[in-house]
């Protein structure tokens, strides 16, 4: 099935139909390869199922457009389903927020803008959505660093309601284990409940004083939450043990390192099994070539709550914000939607920043 890229709504419909949840994105890969395939003014790069298109015009300047092809898992919520809103058109299902509204976007315009005033190099990855040691970005850095090196700016289409999201918060998720002895449950005594045990770590997670971290100008929300549990053998059973993951979303006022020692001291009764540790990012908006694409896009700045790849391209020296369709808090939601004039309201502002003489057909 070849993209239909002559119309935007199709085009979106057709990006969501084609399921990829992280580590199955290689059919929606393959057709983001075919469709800027073969084009005259782009050179396209694959690594795995992370596909490269980029403009090679000898501009004095390089720009980085990115997002990602992966989704969190389906939740009976595919195909696409779209109803009318008050502003138009509004498609509904698993990727439609986050964010494939971006990749309809980013294959939109990397098809129409052949000669555009800085050379654009649109990268498509894989399992972001995952722990960040699978992260395709990471991989295709570590690969061919030269494919993004010497860009004065990444723009990550993740959702923002077409208004700028700047920097990311940090997340790290890690799982405590409580650890007990099985007994039959008619003779309680003679065993040790480790589910009850975990009531003590819930209440720690409770009390942990969430603030609002002012960074840069904007205003960051911390989180703390257990999000998965599991104990117990069966319901006749003292469970023996239980596990709960937990996922603290620290500002960029902390390093990683410091919210690790963080919830070690805050959880110093406890041994905490780190599965994933993703920097936060200060939004640096006032960063030149940051500060150019504010002024060319307008709007008043936000926080982002989300980790996100900006992090990465700080970390690797290059400036980086989040501007894509769709409300950041559909994200991941099983009811989560995008209005198609979040993806005009996009493609129109990124057109006007990168090539302000090109009419959009
Ligand atoms: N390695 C992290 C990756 C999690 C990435 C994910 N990002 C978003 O949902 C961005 C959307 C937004 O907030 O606008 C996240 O923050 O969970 C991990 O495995 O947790």
């Amino acid at each position: 099935m070849a993209l239909p890229t002559d119309n935007l709504l199709a085009l979106f419909r057709a990006v969501v139909d084609i399921e990829s949840v992280s580590r199955d994105e290689a059919r929606l890969a393959d057709e983001v390869e075919a469709t800027l395939g073969g084009l005259d003014h782009l050179e396209v790069l694959r690594d795995g199922n992370a596909v490269v298109a980029r403009t090679n015009l000898g501009r004095p300047e390089r720009v980085i457009i990115a997002g990602h092809l992966d989704t969190v898992p389906v939740a009976g919520n595919l195909p696409s389903q779209v109803s009318d809103g008050p502003g138009g058109v509004i498609v509904h299902g698993r990727g439609t927020a986050d964010m494939k509204g971006g990749v309809t976007v980013m294959l939109w315009l990397a098809r129409r803008l052949d000669a555009p005033a800085r050379d654009v190099t649109w990268i498509f990855y894989d399992c972001e959505e995952i722990d960040v040691a699978s992260n395709g970005l990471g991989r295709l850095v570590a690969h061919h660093p030269d494919w993004v090196a010497g860009a004065s700016l990444a723009v990550l289409m993740e959702p923002t309601s077409a208004l700028i999201e700047g920097g990311c918060q940090g997340t790290m998720r890690f799982d405590i284990t409580t650890t007990g002895l099985a007994a039959h449950s008619a003779r309680s005594w003679l065993g040790h409940n480790a589910i009850h045990d975990m009531a003590e770590v819930i209440d720690r997670v409770r009390e942990f004083d969430c603030g609002e971290v002012e960074v840069d100008g904007l205003v960051f929300r911390e989180g703390l939450n257990a999000t998965m549990i599991q104990g117990g053998l069966a319901g006749n059973v003292i469970p023996d043990s239980c596990e709960v993951q937990i996922n603290y979303r620290f500002a960029p006022d902390k390093t990683a390192d410091e919210a690790l020692a963080l919830m070690t001291r805050w959880f110093d009764r406890w041994t905490l099994n780190v599965l994933d540790l993703s920097p936060a990012a200060r939004p640096g908006l006032d960063e030149p070539a940051a500060a150019d694409f504010v002024a060319a896009v307008g709007g008043e700045p936000r926080p982002k709550y989300g980790w996100t790849d900006v992090a990465r391209f700080s970390s690797l020296g290059i400036p980086a914000v989040n501007f894509g369709p769709a409300d950041s808090g559909k994200a991941h939601a099983v009811d989560e939607f995008c209005p198609v004039s979040d993806l005009d309201a996009c493609a129109a502002a990124l057109a006007r920043w990168l090539a302000p003489a090109h009419r959009l057909v």
